[in-house]
């Protein structure tokens, strides 16, 4: 069975990687994935100047996923490019970019391009968890805009992190959208489901502490979503690759985003939980589950899933 992929000019030996957010914070992190059985790395989302983020306790697990309302805090956007910068380049490096405007996300992205590295951006336009501030990417008007500036001024290619949509004239609006810029060469769908509340019931107390108690949901919780938003972006542009994120913890979530349409998957709840053996637990798991229905590789079942 062979789990290699080729895509964007990148070669990847394992359609798995990291969500951003989840085991890339630091140097040492991004190592522990680089030197793990991930196919690829991504940074955590990055602002113009380093961030504390929201008071903890703002992350909890439980046994069907995880809540979070970290607030963005990061190194500061040089500390990644830096990592990017001395890299060696044996996987994908991906650096996530979240400013909190656009002049920071265009400041930062010129940057890049002046570097003339080999990692690609994944411009985050989804996070949840930034008091008072709003999922851009859910105001179409204000997302066109950006991508028009960023077009503009990042001449290679890009991706952006879009949050989950649940309808479908938001699916085809959206879609519409990005297939108007030919940068865009990726989606990773999705990031957290946003704003949820979870409870402790013998304390009666909400388990995270910032926006009293509302973050951004993962694990279980979302698969169906995420499932739906990779098979609709795919389906809706089908010159873009799409990136699966959400809920995969074993080769039977992997397996269903692939055939869903998802070039490659990020695991973000898993990783977090069980650390970076993930990565060749559930790569064992995808390879067994190929064998078992006959496939050889990646694209005999890319996107084919079957409707009623
Ligand atoms: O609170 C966070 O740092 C965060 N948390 C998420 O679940 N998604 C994001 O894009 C971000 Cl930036």
């Amino acid at each position: 069975v062979d789990l290699s992929l080729e895509w964007l000019g990148m070669r990847m030996a394992s359609p798995l990687y990291n969500a951003s957010g989840v085991m890339c914070r630091t140097r040492e992190e991004l190592d522990a994935v680089a030197g793990s059985a991930a196919g690829a790395l991504i940074t955590k989302s990055c602002t113009l100047t380093p961030r504390e983020g929201n008071p903890e306790p703002r992350y909890h697990a439980t046994a069907l996923g995880s809540i979070n309302s970290m607030g963005l805090p990061n190194e500061g956007y040089p500390y990644y490019f830096d990592y990017a910068q001395q890299f060696d380049y044996r996987k994908p490096l991906f650096v996530s970019v979240s400013g909190m405007s656009l002049e920071d996300n265009l400041f930062m992205l010129a940057d890049l391009r002046d570097r003339h590295l080999p990692c690609l951006p994944e411009i985050n336009l989804s996070c949840p968890n930034l008091p008072g501030k709003p999922q851009l990417a859910y105001d179409f008007a204000a997302t066109a805009e950006a991508l028009e500036k960023i077009s503009q001024v990042y001449p290679g290619a890009f991706g952006v992190k879009l949050p989950p949509y649940f309808d479908p004239v938001h699916f085809a609006q959206m879609a519409a959208l990005l297939n108007r810029f030919e940068g865009l060469r990726f989606v990773t769908c999705i990031n957290s489901v946003g704003n949820g509340l979870l409870i402790d019931l013998a304390s009666e107390t909400t388990l995270i502490s910032p926006k009293g108690g509302l973050g951004g949901l993962g694990g279980d919780y979302v698969l169906p979503t995420a499932l739906a938003n990779v098979r609709e972006f795919a389906r809706l542009m089908p010159d873009k690759h799409v990136i699966g994120c959400g809920g995969i913890k074993s080769g039977a979530e992997a397996f269903m985003h692939i055939l869903c349409g998802a070039t490659a998957v990020q695991i973000g709840t898993c990783l977090h939980e069980e650390g970076v053996g993930a990565f060749a637990r559930i790569q064992h798991e995808l390879a067994e589950l190929m064998a078992q229905k006959g496939y050889q590789c990646l694209a005999d079942f890319r996107g084919r899933l079957k409707t009623l």
